[in-house]
């Protein structure tokens, strides 16, 4: 049991013991726990009465015809029914979270864009005031496209619980330790992992070791899945055993507390005289999880040239369009690089699919400066980018033997949707005026001569 480390008064069901006790292995299972013995009805979901007077309820993350292997529910054996809210919605403004479409005629967001890492201010901020939106794309009331946030966290929630009905968060941390206490269990976050919190799922987050900073992908659409992986076949990238959900865990809490709802990019809230995070037993496979990227295992060009990012997906999230995601979630780990009589950097490009990138930590092969640990860059739909010229000039005149990429971790969401910057990501001091600089000084090497330059 890992009691000693539960929020007080939370239960947590038993678990295997070992490194990742408190949580099971897995991605997309058929998972059951339960915090209380026998909580958990067999063989059924719904008997006329439920063992300790639990409420049966159930939690649709995909329409009740969506295909076999696509359907997720959960069922969730509950202390109060979650309709159970003292009070009617109340609109409350969130400012600096938006949501597509946020497009404002006075920003141009044709352009190759990079941003500072931001400060954590003084001021208390919380998981939902925190929460600062840099690009959007798509619309969050069809249910397509995505934003890009920063989250800066310094406070946690106190008898203060969060949903989003607009779509599933993927959160990235990058300083700090955070704690989702969730209706279904508890994650417990840090850098160099990632956490999925579905959509609809109730969950408060405390500071466990402050300030934290982290991104975070906002999806709309059809949540993410593993990629296929096509002749790379069944082993490497990301594998099904690494991701971890965690054990039911409950409160029993009579307190007055409120409920903030994000929905259809609007914010609501409501007030309850309870923790909502009062599910005993749970079965299902609709449930958060979360993910160690150092388990991501990367394949790459063994003799030469430079392949799509697309061998380092982690996750995507289709969209309709065969091949065209959603979202696609990159991940630029180190590794190897041992491709000869190559320019092994990512070569100069235009992409039909508009991308986002943060770096976790170190330094990313294609700047050398200037994209910074907790900084973010945008190259959007058709927009060329690609190495500076000090990357350019270094992969081109570098020795060609196998050197390893130490140190570093950037990500890239890369969505098929325009991103629009917010006001916020246009104006705000940490927008590198700069970045195109970086490109200004790449020479003409071509004089009609033949021969290598
Ligand atoms: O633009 C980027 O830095 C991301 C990226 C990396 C890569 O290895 C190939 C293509 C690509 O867009
Ligand atoms: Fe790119």
């Amino acid at each position: 049991m890992t009691s000693h480390s539960l929020p007080k008064g939370m239960i947590r069901a038993a678990s295997i013991a070992g490194p990742h006790e408190g949580y099971m292995p897995g991605f997309g299972n058929d998972f059951e726990t339960e915090a209380l013995p026998g909580a958990l009805p067999q063989g059924m979901n719904s008997p006329q009465k439920c063992n300790y007077g639990l409420y049966g309820e159930q939690l649709s993350g995909t329409a009740f015809t969506a295909p076999g292997h696509q359907n997720e529910r959960t069922w969730c054996y509950r202390i109060r029914p979650s309709v159970k809210h003292t009070h009617r919605f109340r609109k409350i403004d969130v400012p600096l979270w938006k949501s597509a479409p946020c497009i404002d005629p006075d920003i141009v967001s044709l352009g190759q864009y990079r941003w500072d890492p931001l400060p954590v201010p003084d001021e208390p901020l919380t998981w939902i005031t925190g929460m600062r939106t840099m690009t959007t794309a798509g619309d969050v009331n069809t249910q397509t496209g995505m934003a890009s946030h920063m989250y800066l966290v310094n406070t946690s929630m106190r008898d203060e619980y969060f949903f989003s009905a607009d779509g599933e968060l993927l959160v990235v941390p990058q300083e700090g330790r955070l704690r989702f206490c969730t209706e279904l269990g508890i994650i417990d976050l840090e850098p160099k992992e990632i956490a999925i919190l579905p959509r609809g799922l109730v969950y408060r987050v405390e500071v466990l070791e402050g300030p934290a900073r982290g991104f975070v992908c906002e999806n709309y659409g059809q949540k993410f899945q593993l990629p296929g992986r096509g002749p790379i076949g069944a082993n490497c990238m990301a594998n099904r055993r690494d991701f971890k959900t965690p054990v039911a865990a409950f409160e029993d809490r009579e307190v007055p507390s409120t409920v903030t709802v994000k929905w259809c990019g609007q914010f609501h809230e409501t007030k309850i005289g309870h923790s909502p995070l009062d599910v005993v037993a749970w079965h299902g496979n609709y449930a958060p999880v979360k993910y160690d990227l150092r388990t991501y295992c990367p394949v790459g060009a063994i003799l030469f040239d430079h392949p799509d990012p697309s061998i380092f997906t982690v996750l995507t999230a289709p969209s309709g369009v065969e091949g065209t995601a959603n979202i696609d979630f990159v991940l630029f780990r180190e590794r190897w690089m041992v491709a000869e009589n190559t320019f092994r950097p990512p070569w100069y490009h235009k992409n039909v699919m508009s991308e986002l990138m943060g770096n976790i930590y170190g330094v990313y092969d294609a700047k050398p400066k200037g994209f910074v640990p907790g900084g973010m860059s945008l190259h959007n739909c058709m927009l060329p980018h690609g190495p500076d010229k000090t990357a350019f000039e270094g992969a081109s005149n570098a020795a060609l033997k196998p050197e390893k990429l130490e140190d570093t971790m950037s990500f890239m969401f890369e969505t098929r949707f325009p991103q629009h910057l917010t006001p916020f990501a246009a104006q705000a001091g940490h927008l590198q005026e700069d970045y195109i600089d970086c490109w200004g000084s790449l020479e003409k090497k071509f004089d009609g001569t033949p021969g290598v330059k």
